[in-house]
Order: C-alpha cells, then sequence, then structure tokens
C-alpha cells in the first residue's frame, strides 16, 4: 500500500452517548485510522467496543462528538450513495425479486444499462437463474448476495459492511469470504468490513485494524502480507491470527475468552 491514496481519514475521533441515568458512556477515545484505496480493510475488537459505532461515523450515519472525519479529501456531512453500507441480509426488500433489488439503485438510469448491469452483478455473486424469485424463496446465504450485488450494481466506490456473514452458518460463511474476495480483486472497491471473528479478518484483510476496549481506541493495525487464497493453516496465518490475540489479550492456546 506504498503508493496507495489515502481516501478515508479518522483524526482524534471522540465519541460518547447519553447513558440511562444522564452520564455519558465514552465508547471512542482519540481514534485515528488512515484508510487506502483499493485495501481491504479490517476493524476487530472486543464485543461492545465501538466497532459499529466507528463505522457508523466513517459512513455518515452518526456525528462524532469531537474530531474529523474525512473521505476523498472531504468531511462527511452524510450518507452518500457512492459509499454503500452491506447489512446482514435482511437488508433486502421482501417485496421485490432478486433482479429488482439488485437494480434498486438504478432506477434512474436507462432500462437497456439498468438491465445490463443487473444481470452482469448477479451473474458475478453467483444467483443467476433466480432473477425472478422473492428473498423468501432464498437461504440466508443468497440474500447476502443480493445484498452485495446491488451496492456494486450502483457502482458503490467504497463497501461498508457490518458483520454482513454474521448470520450465516459456518461453511456459507467460508463460501461467502473466498467469494467477496474474488469479487473485490475484480472490481478493486475500497472495503470497510467490521467483524468480532479475527479468523474472519485475518482471511480477508490487507490491514487489521485492531481496537481495545471501551472507551476504545486503535491499540494496533496488523498488516497481512499473505497470498490470497490464504491457506489457513499456512505459519504466515497463525501467527498474524496468534497476534492479533495477543494483541486483544488472549492466548488463542489457552481458550481466550473472545467476549472481553
Ligand atoms: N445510539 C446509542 N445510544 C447509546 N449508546 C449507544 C448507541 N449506539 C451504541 N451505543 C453503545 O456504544 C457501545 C459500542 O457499541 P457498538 O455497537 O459500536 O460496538 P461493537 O464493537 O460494534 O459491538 P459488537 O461487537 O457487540 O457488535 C455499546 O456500549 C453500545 O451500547
Amino acid at each position: 500500500m506504498d503508493n496507495a491514496k489515502t481516501l478515508i481519514q479518522v483524526r482524534d475521533c471522540w465519541k460518547s452517548f447519553p447513558g440511562k441515568s444522564g452520564e455519558m458512556i465514552h465508547v471512542l477515545e482519540r481514534v485515528n485510522l488512515d484508510v487506502y484505496e483499493g485495501e481491504f480493510l479490517c476493524i476487530v475488537g472486543p464485543s461492545g467496543c465501538g466497532k459499529s459505532t466507528l463505522l457508523n461515523i466513517i459512513g455518515g450515519f452518526i456525528k462524532e462528538t469531537q474530531g474529523e472525519v474525512r473521505v476523498d479529501g472531504g468531511p462527511v456531512l452524510g450518507p452518500d450513495p457512492k459509499r454503500i453500507f452491506v447489512f446482514q441480509e435482511n437488508g433486502v426488500f421482501p417485496w421485490l425479486t432478486v433482479e429488482e433489488n439488485v437494480g434498486f439503485g438504478l432506477m434512474s438510469r436507462p432500462a437497456a444499462e439498468r438491465e445490463e448491469r443487473v444481470q452482469h452483478y448477479i451473474e458475478m455473486v453467483g444467483l443467476k437463474g433466480f432473477e425472478k424469485a422473492y428473498p423468501r424463496e432464498l437461504s440466508g446465504g443468497m440474500r447476502q448476495r443480493v445484498e452485495i450485488a446491488r451496492a456494486l450494481a450502483a457502482n458503490a466506490d467504497v463497501l461498508y459492511m457490518d458483520e454482513p456473514f454474521g448470520a450465516l452458518d459456518f461453511l456459507t460463511r467460508l463460501k461467502m469470504r473466498a467469494d467477496l474476495i474474488r469479487i473485490w480483486q475484480t472490481e478493486k472497491k475500497t472495503v470497510l468490513f467490521v467483524t468480532h471473528d479475527i479468523e474472519e479478518a485475518v482471511q480477508l484483510a490487507d490491514r487489521v485494524v485492531v481496537m481495545s476496549r471501551r472507551p476504545a481506541t486503535v491499540a494496533e493495525t496488523v498488516t497481512v502480507d499473505l497470498p490470497r487464497p490464504r491457506d489457513l493453516d499456512a505459519p504466515g496465518y497463525l501467527a498474524t491470527r496468534d497476534r492479533i490475540f495477543a494483541i486483544m489479550g488472549m492466548d488463542v492456546h489457552s481458550g481466550g475468552d473472545l467476549s472481553h
């Protein structure tokens, strides 16, 4: 990433929420982060430390209490159609078919162009043959593919993904990770991916941002310099994974508790 352009800059970002009895809950404290154009960046950290909060600030859904977030040189003033959130599978519209869901952000485009983009991305995510199906007729993994196809069809530059595979079973998750990497390598988007799963982060990311407990800051950023597709038995993979566990204060070999 030596020559890559910095696309997202988070500078001295703080976030507090008012608690139930009027006290302030300090969630983020002095967070600094750079995201490079085209990279796959994962954010991991203990449960409830503020990963989603940080992603929502970068995505323009909530405002930082203090600090600055800049995307593509300008301040974040709100959500932007060039940067799309991919939610868990239930983000799709149940009353629309697969092709209508995928084409949802393309209503203003000429019909022929819309049709071409929709078909292209349906094929890319492996849903060919299911164009006319409704979400209720699909598995969780397939619904998640619809979500990804919709973001890609809308030609977003950046995908914000918050635990997108969290609701899927183990094997489907592995398949979705492999497919997401294949798509990312073809499409060259910037991906910010929040997960509590360290293995998932090391399988996917160019760099893993490890956050501390709340009030959270960036404890360390770990570069994952391993070829893709990643060999999950390779010494480099295991060493990177164990290093992240260690940063989070967990010894993987003694059954560290992931909830702290
Ligand atoms: N709108 C809000 N009002 C009050 N507190 C909030 C709000 N949003 C988040 N919080 C609190 O901020 C903290 C961080 O939440 P957040 O969802 O960002 O953490 P997370 O790291 O993504 O968690 P998880 O890994 O469990 O998904 C939590 O204690 C949460 O209760």
